[in-house]
């Protein structure tokens, strides 16, 4: 006899999008964070989301000036205080944390001269231990004449893996960061590991965010029959980028649960594992597959 397969998610959650209002000071964005993520996990949620860069004004200029060290580096740079102040949310909350992502900075330890720069996402368990990073893989570069130029790659290196990453009480996820969110591949690759959510921290912008961010969001959903949150800051209109806000979480058919407006807010919605198997039993494309047509996605490599 056929025996089901495990569901993707093994306990209904609630997970929670922090919408932050962040400025230019570093230690107020991580204090102000941390009161947000109380404030969440307060509400019941025990999967929060904060936004992309969110200790730190968003843009090419301020990556260096912001960005912290990860890996070992040569004196005198301290370990991130980011990490360790990440670290303290998730446990003094007992959450799974998706830290936003924030500028890194790697030094050379040969040649203390030599910099990379990435745009990274910390995950922290409910112990405060870090399960994974994930740096942006697709640079935000786009040029819309009398609109908006933008170009991280002048700054940034990008990250070279798809981010699958297990919460052992729930599941998998899949993370990504905004302008990820436009490549299906990635999505897909995540998805078909088995993941229940694909959780992008992003900053989409007043231009590209009225025309794609939500449209995005229920994409990646529909595509793959899993739930979607993505993770804005709020809006800052004195800032140089002006963030789309708009932070949203779409169920598995790509219905739209919660749905920010441009300020500092929490949107959570509860997640259920049987949402997704409702969707996949109705509309059963990992049954309709044709890897005689196209190549099986699922057999990419991924890491933590
Ligand atoms: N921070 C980003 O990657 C912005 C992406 C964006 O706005 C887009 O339109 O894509």
């Amino acid at each position: 006899m056929a025996t089901s397969p495990p569901p993707l998610l093994k306990q209904p959650v609630k997970l929670a999008c922090i919408q932050l209002a962040s400025g230019p000071s570093k230690p107020t964005n991580l204090t102000h964070a941390a009161s947000k993520v109380r404030e969440a996990a307060l509400t019941g949620a025990k999967i929060i989301v904060l936004p992309e860069c969110f200790n730190s004004p968003y843009g090419c200029d301020y990556f260096p000036s912001y960005a912290e060290p990860l890996l070992p580096s040569p004196p005198p740079l301290e370990t991130s205080p980011s990490f360790h102040a990440l670290s303290a949310m998730a446990r003094n909350n007992n959450i799974y944390l998706i830290g936003g992502s924030i500028p890194e900075l790697v030094v050379s330890l040969t040649d203390p001269s030599s910099k990379t720069y990435y745009n990274t996402s910390l995950t922290f368990s409910p112990s405060g231990e870090l399960l994974a990073t994930h740096r942006k893989v697709h640079l935000f570069d786009i040029d819309i004449p009398g609109k908006i130029t933008f170009k991280e790659s002048d700054v940034l290196s990008p990250g070279d893996k798809v981010t699958v990453v297990d919460l052992p009480e729930y599941g998998k996820v899949g993370i990504a960061i905004c302008y990820d969110v436009r490549f299906p591949e990635l999505a897909m690759i995540a998805a078909r590991q088995g993941c229940f959510a694909l959780i992008y921290p992003g900053a989409f912008n007043t231009t590209t965010g009225p025309m794609h961010w939500r449209l995005l969001g229920q994409a990646r959903a529909v595509d793959n029959q899993v739930y979607v949150a993505l993770c804005s800051p709020a809006r800052d209109v004195g800032a140089s980028y002006h963030a789309w806000g708009h932070s949203s979480i779409s169920d598995p058919m790509a219905q739209v649960l919660v749905e920010a407006d441009e300020n500092e807010t929490i949107v959570s919605a509860d997640l259920d594992g049987g949402r997704i198997e409702e969707a996949r039993k109705g509309i059963p494309l990992r049954d309709q597959r044709r890897f005689d047509v196209y190549p099986d996605v699922s057999k990419a490599k991924v890491g933590p």
